[in-house]
């Protein structure tokens, strides 16, 4: 990509009618952070602030009809993978990223909204973890998710974070974020494993409930600025500093009744 190319920045997710999460916050994040927008849907999602009250699964040949028809025509300079609803879904994206191979691709391994919600069925877990976990260059679990997909306890602290991003790394996946967010602490810790080495990237926890779309915008983040940073550390530190800058400003919302969104504020106007 040149260098002062806007980057075409692909999401494969659910739909949030509410705005926070699943496509509707991944496009609100690749616009903010100046990069062009494209989408497949792989299920309409009834949720809101409050919960999840239905799902409805685009059929795993349309999905990848949809991919077809879009790559064959705009080459996506990454792609964030979100909710994939069962094992078919996961096949058909996997097929999509052999065939158009894109330069950087984010997975979000997307299991259970912050509701308790589950949008990914347990039995999906082991194809999520056979098919897309090699494919991917960066995975983002928060810790409940990295527990289902190594099958063992939640990791209670950093030092077995640690432990479980490696082990992470070593089931396929180049890179793992393991997200922190669900520790307690005035800090919010995620720690990074990649081939040259693991660091620890920590934000002050912004005092606020409405946290919906936390993880959506995150990995949204990393691929919309993936493309214009030397390498994945520098690309997931500035998305986790626009993420706390989206979590400052949640309060301003006052959307929904339950935990609100983050808000994608940004000053261009
Ligand atoms: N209150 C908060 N203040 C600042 N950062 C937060 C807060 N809550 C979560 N984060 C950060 O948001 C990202 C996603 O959070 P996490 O809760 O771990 O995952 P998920 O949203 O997928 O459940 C991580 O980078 C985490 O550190
Ligand atoms: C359609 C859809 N995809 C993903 C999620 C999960 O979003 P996340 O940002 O991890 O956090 P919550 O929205 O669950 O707070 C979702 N809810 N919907």
């Amino acid at each position: 990509m040149a260098a002062n190319a806007v980057p075409k920045v692909l999401t494969i997710a659910g739909t949030d009618p509410s705005g926070g999460a699943g496509i509707q916050g991944d496009l609100k994040t690749f616009s903010a952070l100046g990069a062009y927008g494209m989408t497949v849907v792989t299920a309409l999602v009834a949720q809101t602030t409050t919960g999840v009250t239905g799902i409805h699964e685009v059929p795993a040949a349309f999905v990848a009809q949809q991919l077809d028809t879009l790559l064959t025509d705009v080459p996506a300079d990454a792609v964030k993978i979100g909710m994939l609803g069962d094992a078919d879904l996961i096949k058909a994206v996997a097929a999509a990223l052999d065939t158009y191979r894109p330069p950087h691709v984010v997975l979000d391994p997307v299991m259970v909204a912050k509701s308790g919600d589950r949008l990914l069925p347990a039995d999906a877990v082991s194809e999520l973890r056979r098919t897309l976990l090699p494919r991917a260059d960066l995975i983002t679990p928060n810790l409940p998710e990295a527990a289902d997909l190594l099958g063992e306890p939640q990791a209670s602290g950093l030092p077995e974070m640690h432990a479980q991003a490696a082990r992470l790394r070593a089931l396929g996946a180049r890179q793992v974020l393991l997200k922190g967010g669900h520790l307690d602490g005035d800090t919010c810790v995620d720690v990074l494993a990649t081939p040259e080495g693991t660091i620890e990237l920590a934000a002050p926890r912004v005092p606020t409930r409405n946290t919906h779309g936390t993880g959506c915008t995150l990995s949204s983040a990393i691929a919309a600025l993936r493309p214009r940073h030397d390498d994945w550390p520098s690309a997931v530190r500035a998305a986790k500093d626009y993420l706390t800058q989206a979590l400052r400003a949640a309060d301003s919302l006052g959307v929904g009744h339950g935990h609100g969104p983050v808000h994608h504020f940004h000053n261009a106007w």
